[in-house]
């Protein structure tokens, strides 16, 4: 019989989760699966979540909530033979569409008994682990602002990024990757991941692979408020690349110095991280639970 562990996020996504927790109750009896329930608290999330770990011992832990749950639990699994499991209920849900998992409760919970594992790399960001993304700049600055705030949820997000748009003034970075500097100058904002795009299903890095054992760079450059239209266009239809005002660099490691202390987010999470920013891809570091593709 298989074990697993479930984690609740409560708030995320602005979603109600007291029945959802019912539902997946009855789904692991029907399926003869040993179940436990982990509720997050906001506080000490982590620090709690391996003790439960470590007592119940399950083959899979999986999140139900957005990007900062599934981040939680990756963080308590890493470099573990335990899997993640995704139970996409949260405002963006980045990582899970990355990987394809079903945005609907039912098909979600579904694909945990109907799946294959993949080891997928993360990087470590100055001894931090990041799992989807990694950016400073505009964006890092909305999410910021969006966790600052009462409301979840996609629209609120949208309507503070509108909100910060028009004032945004772009920062000086200087990035370094294998020992040469390939970028010093302003950028709207510089993201650093393995995956495709953000759970806005805004694309920055259409052809990267997760499990390549590299990481990709993308900067987006000042660029004229009158383009703006035309880069929104871009990243909504995986055609970024043809933009001018962006460039992308792929790597094993990098060094990014943020001269402002521009606002920084991982995984959906604003983080206080110093002038200088190391990052390392981690190859194969979390095995994840995937649908079974139909052939
Ligand atoms: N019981 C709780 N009360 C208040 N905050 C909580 C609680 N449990 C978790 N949190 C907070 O929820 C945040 C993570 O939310 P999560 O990212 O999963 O959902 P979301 O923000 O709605 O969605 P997404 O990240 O996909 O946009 C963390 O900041 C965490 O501290």
């Amino acid at each position: 019989m298989s074990k697993m562990l479930f984690v609740i996020n409560p708030i995320s996504g602005d979603l109600d989760k007291e029945e959802l927790a019912e539902d997946v109750r009855a789904f692991c009896l029907r399926n003869q699966i040993e179940t436990d329930f982990y509720k997050t608290t906001g506080e000490e999330d982590e620090r709690h979540l391996k003790q439960k770990i470590n007592a119940f011992q399950p083959d899979i832990v999986t999140a139900i909530g957005g990007d900062g749950t599934v981040s939680l639990v990756a963080k308590a699994i890493i470099q573990s033979p335990i899997a993640l499991g995704i139970i996409p209920q949260g405002s963006g849900n980045g990582l899970s569409k990355d990987l394809g998992i079903p945005q609907d409760f039912d098909e979600a919970l579904h694909v945990l008994v109907d799946h294959h594992i993949m080891a997928i790399d993360t990087l470590d960001v100055n001894g931090q682990l990041s799992i989807h993304l990694c950016d400073m700049g505009f964006n890092a600055l909305v999410v910021e602002r969006f966790c600052e705030g009462e409301t979840r949820g996609p629209g609120a997000y949208a309507w503070i990024a509108m909100q910060e748009f028009m004032g945004y003034t772009p920062k000086r970075y200087t990035i370094m990757t294998d020992g040469k500097t390939v970028f010093d100058g302003e950028a709207f904002m510089i993201a650093v991941t393995n995956a495709k795009a953000f759970g806005s299903n805004a694309t920055i890095n259409p052809s990267g692979i997760i499990n390549d054992g590299e990481f990709e760079i993308f900067i987006l450059e000042p660029f004229p408020k009158a383009s703006s239209l035309g880069i929104l266009y871009q990243l909504y239809t995986d055609t970024i690349d043809n933009s001018i005002y962006t460039h992308r660099f792929s790597c094993r490691s990098a060094e990014i110095v943020n001269h402002a202390k521009e606002h920084t987010q991982i995984d959906g999470e604003p983080v206080d991280l110093p002038e200088k920013i190391e990052f390392k891809v981690m190859p194969k570091s979390l095995r994840v639970i995937l649908p079974n593709v139909q052939e």
